[in-house]
């Protein structure tokens, strides 16, 4: 296990997103030479949604056998199926849609109009059982990558400060209802979850991350700081935009990237 994050600061966050896609396919590329498959868990959020473009603009994408790659998300917004606000709706029109993935590999979060209609934590506890089949050891798969947009309080998933969800110790997946960043109700995988990932990547862009960053870099805990809860088994990379590494304290402060 490694909570140590590594920092990777680029000039924009255009910039960060095109050089997110590049390592992403190329991590793709490796974990399905090394292993057949890979498996990748995604984040809603701008950031993220930047990432699936520029891998959708990206003339490298077909280096990728998408028909095996596993797709999880980190996160949902608990609405309708079709609403606009779900990530994996937004996730399908940025790329999912433009390239040949097994549909069966496809692994997203319910939504509120399925069979478990308005019951969240149903919803949550079945996406649960989805990743326990899938997993060879233990409540989850040891995901090859498993992104995560953070937020200006420092959120992660829908793990936000003081909730309920950071303290969860023994579910993998929890409904989450009265979140402050809407919609109120949500999916989300759970810290123990996340850190079941080989490499977990953070993203974030702005200026107004920069508080978010510098206090989970440094801060009071995961319980406060929900990202710094965040990291994987192999790896734990920032990737970060000038304006959002802006307030790390020189000693983290990595050499200057473009
Ligand atoms: O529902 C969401 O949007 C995500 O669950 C959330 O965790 C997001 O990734 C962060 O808030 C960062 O979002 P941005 O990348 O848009 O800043």
């Amino acid at each position: 296990m490694t909570a140590v994050p590594q920092l990777v600061v680029h000039r924009d966050k255009e910039l960060m997103a095109q050089a997110a896609a590049a390592r992403l396919i190329t991590r793709i590329v490796d974990a399905q030479a090394a292993r057949g498959t890979a498996s990748v868990v995604l984040t809603g959020g701008r950031n993220g949604n930047a990432l699936l473009a520029a891998i959708a603009a990206s003339p490298a994408r077909d280096a990728v056998d998408w028909a095996r790659l596993d797709l999880w998300w980190g996160d949902e917004r608990f609405v309708a199926a079709d609403d606009p606000d779900r990530n994996a709706v937004q996730a399908r029109a940025e790329l999912l849609d433009a390239v040949p993935l097994d549909p069966a590999r496809v692994h997203e979060m319910p939504a509120s109009d399925g069979v478990d209609g308005s019951d969240v934590e149903a919803a949550a506890a079945r996406y649960a059982e989805e990743l326990a089949k899938a997993a060879e050891r233990g409540p989850v798969p040891a995901f090859d990558v498993l992104l995560l947009g953070v937020g200006p309080d420092t959120h992660v998933a829908s793990l936000f400060p003081g909730h309920p969800g950071v303290r969860e110790t023994e579910l993998t997946v929890v409904g989450v209802r009265g979140a402050p960043k809407p919609p109120p109700t949500r999916i989300s995988l759970t810290l123990p979850a996340i850190r079941a990932a080989r490499e977990v990547w953070l993203l974030a862009a702005g200026e107004d991350k920069a508080d978010a960053v510098a206090l989970a870099l440094t801060g009071p805990g995961e319980i406060q700081a929900p990202a710094s809860g965040a990291y994987g088994t192999a790896r734990t990379l920032w990737l970060l935009d000038r304006a959002a590494a802006a307030k790390i304290p020189p000693q983290l402060y990595p050499p200057a990237s473009a």
